[in-house]
């Protein structure tokens, strides 16, 4: 079996790309992976780290708006569909997987037009231009939220199917990770991140939670403010009268290597809502105070949040609405009440796709002409 697997840009479209190619591999051994990217997204990094053969082609994103660079950009897709083109036809795929970004546009492309089965995959509740698009082209679409299928009317090739989460988030148990992360089992952890660069914004409102709940004996928290908000916040804090030291029920981290594990002892978590980490908190069934990052394309984490939140699983708080007493009030709301954090754990779990990964393979089977 040999598949091209394309997707980039972001981590968020490259994650899911590499969980799907090594679900390939294990479900097909000797599988043959190709992965096609760009050479300036973060795909041309991550993927020879992941050991998978990575080819570039040329190709980069459209302004929303007409313009001289939009025809500079016409022209390289053009050049990139032959690129794709040229490569789909010597590796002799059968399979092309996307999962989203530019790049998949060329490639999916160039394979439904030689016939070749496709599938694309979809992570946010709004789905992408390039996905939409191709959506009308492949033979199959996997979709993480069940409010995306409306973007994709062809009913019967579309499936919901979650995204895939990293198999150490499912296998953590909650006291070895209260142990490792020197928590205590007797409070109640709220995990505070904002997503995988971390969020200012939330850092700024962290500083208020921090003060309310400094050495409070029935809570604690573990905050990651991102590598490059670190020092700031920690400054922050002192400008506040904020002493760490005094404090012995929060942690402060640049970045969260051991996200399995703060998440195995979380309560509550207090995030941005990429889809990636709605993807893990479902899955754990963990309750949340979501801050859609509003310059994410087209808005797509405050769709992703309304997914949770309208479900009960979550509490959506607008970035521009979001200041210290604002959190504060929101936590109390929540923890105050017992049954709450229960039904919205409850509300979260039932969103959970723990089989995402072997149904997005289930898909490809579909496809697949028959051995
Ligand atoms: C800013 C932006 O446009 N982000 C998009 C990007 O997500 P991006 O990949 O930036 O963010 P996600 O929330 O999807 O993922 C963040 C990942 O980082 C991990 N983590 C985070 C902090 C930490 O300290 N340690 C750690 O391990 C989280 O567990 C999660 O696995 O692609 C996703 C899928 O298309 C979109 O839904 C997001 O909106």
């Amino acid at each position: 079996m040999r598949a091209i697997l394309t997707g980039g840009g972001t981590g968020g479209h490259i994650y899911p790309a590499l969980a799907i190619a090594r679900g390939l591999q294990n479900r097909f051994p000797n599988t043959e992976i190709l992965y096609v990217g760009t050479n300036r997204g973060l795909e041309a990094d991550i993927v020879p780290k992941a050991h998978f053969p990575f080819r570039a082609i040329t190709v980069s994103g459209m302004e929303r708006k007409i313009s001289f660079t939009n025809f500079k950009v016409l022209w390289q897709a053009w050049q990139g569909y032959r690129e794709a083109a040229r490569i789909v036809k010597t590796f002799k795929p059968d399979v092309v997987i996307g999962t989203g970004g530019y790049v998949c546009g060329p490639v999916v492309m160039a394979a439904a037009r030689r016939g070749i089965p496709t599938l694309i995959h979809e992570q946010n509740a709004l789905p992408g231009i390039t996905n939409r698009i191709l959506s009308k082209f492949v033979d199959q679409v996997a979709v993480t939220f069940e409010d995306s299928l409306k973007y994709f009317p062809g009913k019967a090739k579309v499936t919901l199917t979650g995204l895939p989460v990293r198999p150490e988030i499912m296998q953590a148990k909650r006291t070895d990770a209260l142990t490792s992360l020197n928590l205590s089992g007797e409070k109640l952890t709220l995990l505070v991140f904002g997503g995988s660069r971390g969020a200012r914004k939330i850092n700024q409102a962290m500083a208020e939670v921090i003060k309310k709940y400094g050495n409070h004996p029935k809570i604690q928290v573990l905050h990651a403010t991102g590598q490059a908000g670190y020092q700031e916040f920690l400054h922050e804090l002192t400008n506040n009268g904020i002493d760490l030291d005094k404090y012995v029920n929060i942690i402060i981290k640049p970045y969260l290597y051991n996200m399995h594990e703060a998440l195995a002892a979380a309560d509550l978590v207090i995030s941005r809502a990429g889809a990636a980490t709605l993807a893990e908190l479902t899955v754990l069934g963990l309750p949340s105070v979501l801050i859609p990052y509003p310059y994410a394309s087209e808005n797509h984490q405050e769709y992703n949040a309304r997914a949770l939140a309208d479900r009960g699983a979550a509490v959506l708080i607008k970035d521009a609405e979001l200041t210290g007493s604002k959190l504060v009030g929101t936590i109390e709301g929540i923890i105050n009440q017992p049954d709450r954090l229960q039904s919205m754990s409850r509300a979260s779990q039932k969103l959970g796709r723990p089989e995402a990964l072997n149904d997005i393979i289930r898909c490809v089977e579909k496809i697949l002409p028959r051995q």
